[in-house]
């Protein structure tokens, strides 16, 4: 185990370019699983996360190649539904993810329970419902059994846009007999992502982006080549480090797409940035002050599926807020353990009262001052370091393996921006 020291309040200035999006990376990885000719994917991220799902495909039979350190040649010619690892399964999320492509393709698959971060009790019901209406039959005791004698089109109204499920219903039905209807589904920039790599392939998925999407189901996939967008959480991740450092940096290919939302939600806590063709700069005159709602009500950030506010940003929101002149409610009603990380701010100076498991209101601005703090999940993890790049003094953050399952070197990123962070062997 690693740890980072950070040695806080030194302005960051400087270029970084986000890699590749770990949630649009994962479900591709898994979707390369339905054709047997061989794909070319670029921009993978060199993260813990797309390295366990890696070793779980070459369990599977699929064959991977590094043509260089983001781009990989994925062949899926002889696969099997091999055990798997439960070690493995339990570390990512998405191992969840193997279960649309091998069902689809094999009939079978064999499939422990999923892991991820640790935030709270985490559904797997809307993947059931999915795979089922498409005619597979799934057994669940403690690891999962699903079996196909060929899938079906069907009308799914998914009972939460979940956003693994939707990918699990999409990699099922592109192969299925039939047409697919998925309403209710999730739309986030990696599902838009997965469908578009698909139709490269021949499937055939319309009204991508939105939360109908209709699929026909085509008798093969065939390879092809596709780029994995920016990482927009990692972008805006960059955009917190800047912030709560008072420096100034350009975010190179930050995927300005997808950041509408997010952009209002920042201008509420006095945070902007200057839009430059494919690049974004965050410049250090931040008004950093929160915006009232009208008549000066407080205002709240809640998260919602996309296309609203991210819940995987939520954290990094809250250490931002710490810096803004004013109170702003917090509320993520998604997981029930996303917000337990206050305290750890709390203990640096930061000004939050915890109302209850879902929601917290910041009172800014707050002076930080250095702690030794273990980091959480990848999220609350990062959220830490920003807090610990702000604060005055020295900081350490232990078990910073959680923050690497999705952010690829994050601490040489940082110290090339003039960061003061260092990463030592865990004592
Ligand atoms: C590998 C991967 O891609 N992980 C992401 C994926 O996880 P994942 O696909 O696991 O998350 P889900 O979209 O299934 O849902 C997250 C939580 O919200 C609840 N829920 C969701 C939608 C809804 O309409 N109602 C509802 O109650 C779910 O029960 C669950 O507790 O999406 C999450 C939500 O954006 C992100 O935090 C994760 O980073
Ligand atoms: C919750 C997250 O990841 P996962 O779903 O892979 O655990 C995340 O990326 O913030």
């Amino acid at each position: 185990m690693e740890k980072f020291i950070i040695e806080g309040s030194q302005p960051l200035s400087g270029e970084v370019t986000p890699a590749g999006n770990k949630n649009a990376a994962l479900p591709l990885l898994s979707a390369c699983m339905l054709t047997d000719e061989p794909i070319i994917l670029k921009n993978v991220p060199d993260i813990l996360d797309v390295n366990a799902m890696r070793s779980l495909l070459e369990s599977l039979g699929v064959s991977i190649q590094n043509l260089d350190q983001h781009t990989w040649q994925i062949q899926a010619k002889e696969i099997r539904p091999a055990d798997l690892d439960p070690d493995m399964c339990r570390r990512i999320r998405a191992s969840i993810l193997l279960a649309g492509p091998m069902t689809a393709r094999m009939g079978e698959l064999q499939l422990p329970p999923p892991g991820g971060d640790v935030i709270g009790r985490r559904r797997v019901d809307t993947h059931i419902l999915a795979l089922e209406k498409l005619g597979a039959q799934v057994h669940y005791d403690r690891s999962f059994i699903f079996k196909a004698n060929g899938l079906k089109g069907a009308d799914i109204l998914l009972d939460e846009a979940s956003v693994t499920a939707t990918e699990n219903a999409i990699t099922a039905a592109v192969t299925a007999k039939g047409t697919t209807t998925l309403r209710n589904c999730a739309s986030e920039p990696h599902i838009q992502e997965l469908c578009h790599f698909l139709n490269g392939l021949g499937a055939k998925i319309e009204n991508i982006g939105s939360n109908t999407l209709h699929i026909t189901g085509v008798d093969r996939l065939h390879g092809g080549e596709f780029t994995i967008g920016p990482d927009y959480l990692e972008v805006v991740s960059f955009v917190g480090a800047a912030v709560v450092t008072r420096g100034q940096i350009r975010i190179r290919n930050a995927g300005v797409r997808y950041l509408d939302m997010i952009r209002l939600v920042m201008k509420r806590l006095g945070v902007h940035w200057i839009e430059e063709g494919e690049d974004i700069l965050i410049p250090s005159d931040q008004k950093l002050e929160v915006e009232p709602d009208l008549g000066g009500a407080i205002p709240e950030i809640s998260v919602m599926p996309w296309p609203a506010f991210p819940t995987d940003l939520m954290s990094i929101a809250i250490v931002i807020a710490t810096q803004s002149k004013g109170s702003v409610l917090f509320h993520d009603w998604m997981y029930p353990s996303r917000m337990f990380f206050t305290d750890k701010l709390v203990g640096m100076g930061a000004h939050i009262v915890l109302c209850d498991p879902h929601r917290c209101i910041v009172q800014g601005p707050s002076r930080l001052y250095g702690e030794k703090m273990e980091s959480p999940d990848i999220r609350a993890g990062m959220a830490l370091l920003l807090a610990a790049l702000s604060a005055e003094g020295k900081s350490i953050i232990r078990n910073v393996g959680q923050i690497d399952r999705g952010y690829e070197k994050v601490d040489q990123k940082l110290a090339a921006l003039g960061a003061k962070i260092e990463r030592l062997t865990q004592a």
